[in-house]
This record gives structure tokens, sequence and C-alpha cells, in this order.
């Protein structure tokens, strides 16, 4: 459904992704991991076509996104800090966010209501708490009913009682066999939201396979062991590296 084929970005000097291939499905949900600054919002950023990469492709559904928009309809994205124009109201930007998809009809208004947003669409954007802030990224990642959800950190900064009602909106989409694809920290919410581990490691990816798989290879039966366990690996293998370039 989304095919990342050997991407590779810089910034400056800095390497960010090396020949980066990927391949994301309908019906699974993936777990985009790796250390801060190891890419995973940058592969997003060229996956919805924010960031241009140096070199390499992006297909989703089979065609390659190269200056086309259009395929962003198909996308529902929730951003780690949502920016918005301030000085409007909350029930503006849903409209006006309407407005740019006209093709889409339908809305999925399932978060704004359980959030109470639709009690509070008068409120202009910069009142608002971090937390409400990121309930309206939420609320319109699922609005245009999207066949695929990119989440980069979605629960950051929300109440417990948001956290287990955006999660259990996210396992509803999941059976519906959209997919997903979720940056998160928190071990305990990916093992909980997806059944792919993708692992980032230096620009490279250095784990992607089932979570059962990261199970069996690491021989750990907590998610959260088994990736220890793989950052262990990586930083091992980074070790043997720096070794060898010092010899
Ligand atoms: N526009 C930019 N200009 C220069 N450097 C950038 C830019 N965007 C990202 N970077 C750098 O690229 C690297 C990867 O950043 P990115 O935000 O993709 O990491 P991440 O894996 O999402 O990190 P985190 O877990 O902290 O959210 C970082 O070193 C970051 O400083």
């Amino acid at each position: 459904m989304i095919s990342v084929q050997q991407i590779h970005k810089k910034f400056g000097k800095l390497e960010v992704l090396k020949d980066f291939n990927l391949e994301f499905e309908a019906g699974n949900s993936y777990a985009l991991m790796g250390p801060n600054g190891s890419g995973k919002t940058t592969l997003i950023k060229i996956i919805l076509g924010m960031v241009i990469p140096n070199a390499g492709d992006v297909l989703v559904q089979g065609e390659a996104i190269n200056g086309s928009y259009a395929y962003r309809s198909k996308i529902g994205y929730m951003p780690q800090i949502g920016r918005y124009p301030e000085n409007i109201k909350i029930g503006q930007v849903f409209s006006m966010m309407q407005d740019i998809r006209p093709e889409i009809k339908a809305y999925d208004l399932e978060l704004v209501n359980d959030f109470g947003l639709n009690e509070m669409l008068d409120k202009p954007m910069h009142t608002l708490s971090g937390g409400t802030r990121q309930k309206v990224s939420a609320a319109l990642a699922f609005m245009f009913q999207p066949d695929i959800l990119i989440l980069d950190e979605p629960t950051a900064g929300l109440d417990p009682i948001a956290v287990e009602l955006l999660k259990n909106k996210i396992k509803r989409e999941r059976e519906k066999g959209k997919l997903i694809i979720i940056t998160s920290h928190i071990l305990s919410e990916l093992e909980e939201l997806t059944n792919h581990a993708i692992y980032i490691f230096e620009g490279d990816v250095f784990f992607n396979d089932t979570v059962d798989s990261l199970k069996e290879i690491t021989g750990e039966n907590r998610f959260s062991t088994a990736i220890a366990r793989l950052m262990e690996w990586s930083l091992k293998k980074n070790t043997k590296k720096t070794e060898m370039s010092h010899a």
C-alpha cells in the first residue's frame, strides 16, 4: 500500500536515512521505533510529501507521489505537534479542512464527540491547552475516513481518559483493515496497537518484521524486553563499527 524505495535523505552533512526500503501493507499496524533523532518523523514527512528526499521513491497504492498531492486525502496524519492558524476557532479549523477536501462528504466525527470537542467549537485555537490541541489533531486525522493513518506520538500530552478513547479508536480502524503507522516511545502502547515492528538505527532499518518474529528472534515474550534486546544489539553493532574504524 505504501512502498518506500531506496530513500536517501541528508540535512546538510547529516545523513538521516540511508538507502531506506520499507513496505507497508493494508490491514497491518506498524510500530515505527528508534532513538531520538533516528529519522522517524523525517520518514513520515517524506511519505506525506512534506520533506523531499535526496534520492528514492515513495509509492502510495502503486503510484509514485512525486509532486502530486491528491494521494494525501487517502492519509490521515496526526503530527507530533499540530500547528494551526491561532486566531480561528476549533469549528473553523474543521470546516476549513472540510472545504479543502470537497470530494469527501461523509465525515467520521466519533473523536470530535468522544473528546467533547463538539462543545468547544467556538474556542479559539490560541486559548487551547496542549492536550486539547492534540485532540483536535486526532479528530482531524480520522475525520475524512482515510485508508491510511499515520500517527506521530499520538498519545503524547493526552490525559488517561483521552488516551483510552484514542487507543480504542485506533483499534476499531485497524479492525476495518486500514493501514496504520505509529511512532511512539511508549512501548506498552505499541504492544497494544501494533502487529509489526520497525526499528530504525543510524539511518538504516535495523529490524523489520512481525511482533511475533521479534519475540521469537530475541527469545523474549514481552514486547518491551524484546525491544530492549534489539536496542542492545544495535548499540553493540555500533561499538563494533567504532572499534573497527579505530583498528
Ligand atoms: N529540517 C531539518 N533541518 C535540519 N535537520 C533536521 C531537519 N529535520 C530533522 N532534522 C534532523 O534529522 C534527524 C532526524 O530527526 P527526526 O525528527 O526525523 O527524528 P525522530 O526519529 O522523529 O526523533 P524523535 O524520537 O526525537 O521524535 C535529527 O538529527 C534532526 O535534528
